[in-house]
């Protein structure tokens, strides 16, 4: 069974092609990884598949339903209820506090906040951010920060994680932290990942690795 699929998906920004016939499928609770050189359409493929640009040909499909053709109303919706993103610097809200972030998915989507607050409480103790609740983005590591935003990702048990470049600003030892948590915590709920990645490390967690060059999508083929 397939819950994700990019099919044939083609994109430009004006007169740059970024995608060109790119197809990609993912599986329930499959952690994929998307490789492939800078400008290469990393990016813009996991955009069309998360339903944030729409593609000018092929199709998106999620859990049974065509998404490129759903107004945008309906598209923000199921990002709001069936997606978690997590990218390359947190972008936390710095008004908020570490807790109020991580409860950010659930206030949006009408859970009331003492019930939101509950629910985001655990993940502190799991990401190995006790005591950090009550922080403002700006008062937390750099790691810290990346934890807050994976719990707040995932806090609404997605279908589908979108992570892009999820360790790129962080040193090696705290990025494998933070993929070893990404995956861990993925798989218990058996949550899909799309990782965006230009780093053999960080795909290494995956099940399955593909490049895109070109704009197009190949199986990683090692030696
Ligand atoms: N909003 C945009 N407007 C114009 N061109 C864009 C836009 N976004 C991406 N592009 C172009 O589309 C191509 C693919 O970009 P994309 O960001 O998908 O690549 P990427 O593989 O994710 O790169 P990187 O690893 O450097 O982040 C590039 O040529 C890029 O310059």
């Amino acid at each position: 069974m397939t819950l994700l699929e990019a099919r044939d998906v083609a994109l430009s920004f004006g007169q740059t092609p970024a995608l060109r016939g790119a197809t990609l499928s993912a599986q329930p609770g499959e952690i994929v990884a998307i490789m492939g050189p800078s400008g290469s359409g990393k990016s813009t493929l996991l955009h069309c598949l998360a339903g944030i640009l729409v593609p000018d040909q092929g199709e998106i499909w999620f859990d049974g339903q065509r998404i490129d053709t759903m107004n945008e109303s309906r598209r923000s919706l199921l990002r709001r209820d069936r997606f978690g993103f997590v990218f390359q610097f947190g972008q936390l809200v710095p008004e908020l506090t570490a807790e109020e972030n991580v409860a950010l998915p659930l206030l949006l989507g009408g859970v009331r906040r003492p019930a939101a607050l509950r629910r985001a409480r655990p993940w502190f103790e799991r990401l190995g951010l006790a005591g950090l609740e009550r922080r403002r983005s700006g008062e937390l590591s750099g790691g810290q920060a990346q934890r807050v935003a994976l719990a707040r990702g995932l806090v609404a048990e997605p279908g589908v994680l979108f992570a892009d470049e999820p360790t790129g600003a962080l040193d090696t030892l705290t990025g494998e932290q933070v993929m070893d948590l990404l995956v861990s915590s993925a798989r218990e709920q058996g949550t899909t990942v799309v990782v965006v990645t230009h780093e053999a490390r960080v795909a290494a967690y995956a099940d399955r690795q593909v490049v895109v060059r070109d704009g197009k999508v190949n199986a990683l083929v090692t030696a």
